[in-house]
């Protein structure tokens, strides 16, 4: 592979992960550019998990190369924590905040995680500290929420102050795993809105079932079948191919 000469940020060149015999990705090639939010999507068993695997270093490629910032990283060489340092944030679909803490105390915890942080005498008084945290809780629609426990935050908003956690690390690539999923068709919109909002700065990943919601976010998306690229382009076009209709949309 020829790691120099590719512009995306993360690169995934005929990727192959093989359980016992059983292809999960097979021939995978996907790139994503600088603040470029892709949706994927596809049918349970596509191998989506896989590959948010493979791009975070939780599993290793049978064969094939990944890559970030343009092939400066060879992502199957790095471990986890590694990786998580290189600027690739992970949500999870079942959001993971501190429940017993308020929502900007959550933040905080997170801001002395910003993987880029030199440590400073007497952070926690901090002018930076507080002014990060303000605009993340106004970034992720919880300023008036700050001094509530996580406990109390509905699913949705939990799932945001998760984000904010993950946004306070400063990732160069955020990777979303079915963010609208639980949500309220009003939770759904504004998070389709908050991730168009972080993909100003940089790059989002976004695997979702929800149809709508992926019309929402109105970028380029990425159809898995069978651990490959089955339809890839404008949702509309995506939905109108035959295959995908017969294998996902069509069900
Ligand atoms: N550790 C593993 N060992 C064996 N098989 C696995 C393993 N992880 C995943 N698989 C298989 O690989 C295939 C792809 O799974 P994956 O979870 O990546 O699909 P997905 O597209 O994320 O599906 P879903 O939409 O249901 O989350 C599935 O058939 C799954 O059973």
């Amino acid at each position: 592979m020829q790691t120099t000469t590719t512009p995306s940020l993360l690169y995934l060149d005929a990727v192959s992960v093989v359980f016992d015999g059983f292809r999960a990705l097979n021939n995978l090639s996907l790139a994503i550019d600088q603040h470029e939010m892709r949706a994927i999507i596809g049918p349970n068993g596509a191998g989506k998990t896989t590959m948010m695997d493979v791009i975070t270093g939780k599993t290793r490629p049978t064969s094939g190369q990944a890559s970030f910032e343009g092939g400066k990283y060879d992502l199957t060489k790095l471990d986890e924590a590694s990786i998580a340092q290189l600027g690739i944030g992970r949500k999870f679909q079942t959001p993971t905040v501190f429940e017993m803490h308020t929502v900007e105390d959550n933040l905080r915890l997170a801001l002395k995680a910003d993987r880029r942080a030199v440590p400073t005498l007497f952070w926690r008084e901090s002018r930076a500290e507080r002014e990060r945290v303000d605009s993340l809780l106004e970034r992720i629609r919880l300023k008036d929420h700050r001094a509530r426990k996580a406990a109390e935050l509905s699913h949705g908003q939990k799932q945001w102050l998760e984000i904010g956690m993950l946004l306070a690390q400063e990732p160069k690539l955020l990777l979303v795993d079915e963010p609208a999923a639980g949500m309220t068709d009003q939770e759904t919109a504004d998070t389709a809105d908050l991730l168009r909002e972080i993909a100003r700065t940089r790059a989002v990943v976004v695997v979702e079932h929800d149809m709508v919601f992926v019309r929402d976010l109105g970028v380029k998306v990425t159809c898995l079948h069978e651990g490959s690229v089955l339809a890839e382009g404008p949702l509309d076009q995506v939905s109108a191919n035959e295959r995908v209709i017969e294998v996902y949309l069509g069900r």
